[in-house]
């Protein structure tokens, strides 16, 4: 999975065509968050989900922590990819994998002021039972670890790119002016973005949605 473009926080089956047509590859659902705020209902993520068609997918964000809810709520909802965003136990990231090959499995690396050794450490001890980490930011005034449209230090994010075996997604604070230097700071597999795709009604605005995905190709383009 190389040079892939996620967006996140899908509200409703418009907006996931509007992001089908710009040409977004990989859609994130967040759901059962622990707000009890979801943007979409479980059903309604399920009915996009089936309609999608490959090589687009849709990705469950969640915060669940146990293997077996997680594998039966991406059955449910037919996805064949999860983002982990909780404190997921290393034991429990061994068993989802094992247990479902099948599943392409993200987990968050969420940068704060202070944790890249930490972060650095996460990557070296659970790599093996992942697929991608994808990055994300911390912002400490509300607690918020997704969706919170900060950007971190990036020299955090390219120094797990290099010590990372598994690829990298890219995200916190992407929006369509700075993913492109974002891309050739960080050199990641894939960026994601949510916050800085909206316009002021809380929607994907299609101009911004359209500058970041070519914004992110041209970028990809000169890695070379
Ligand atoms: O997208 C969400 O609503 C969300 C909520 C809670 C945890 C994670 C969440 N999303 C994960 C993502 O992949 C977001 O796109 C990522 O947090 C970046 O968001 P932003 O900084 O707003 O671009």
């Amino acid at each position: 999975m190389n040079r892939l473009v996620q967006v996140a926080g899908i509200i409703d089956a418009d907006e996931a065509a509007l992001l089908c047509a710009e040409g977004v590859d990989w859609l994130g659902f967040p759901l059962r968050l622990p707000s009890g705020k979801d943007d979409i209902s479980e059903e309604d993520a399920t009915k996009i989900v089936s309609g999608l068609e490959s090589p687009r997918a849709g990705v469950l964000i969640s915060y669940l922590t146990d293997a077996d809810e997680v594998s039966e709520f991406c059955t449910q909802l037919g996805v064949t990819a999860v983002q982990l965003h909780g404190d997921v136990a290393d034991d429990q990231l061994r068993k989802l994998k094992s247990d479902r090959p099948d599943l392409y499995v993200l987990k968050s690396l969420v940068v704060r002021e202070d944790n890249a050794e930490e972060l650095l450490a996460l990557v070296d001890a659970v790599a093996d039972s992942v697929d991608m980490f994808i990055t994300d930011t911390y912002n400490p005034a509300t607690g918020g670890k997704g969706a919170t449209g900060l950007t971190h230090d990036w020299e955090v994010s390219a120094e797990l790119v290099r010590r990372s075996p598994k690829p990298l997604m890219m995200a916190g604070g992407l929006n369509p002016d700075n993913v492109a230097e974002a891309i050739r700071q960080v050199r990641p597999a894939a960026v994601d973005a949510h916050t800085g795709l909206e316009g002021p009604d809380g929607r994907k605005d299609v101009a911004k949605v359209r500058k970041f995905v070519s914004e992110s190709r041209r970028a990809f383009a000169q890695l070379g």
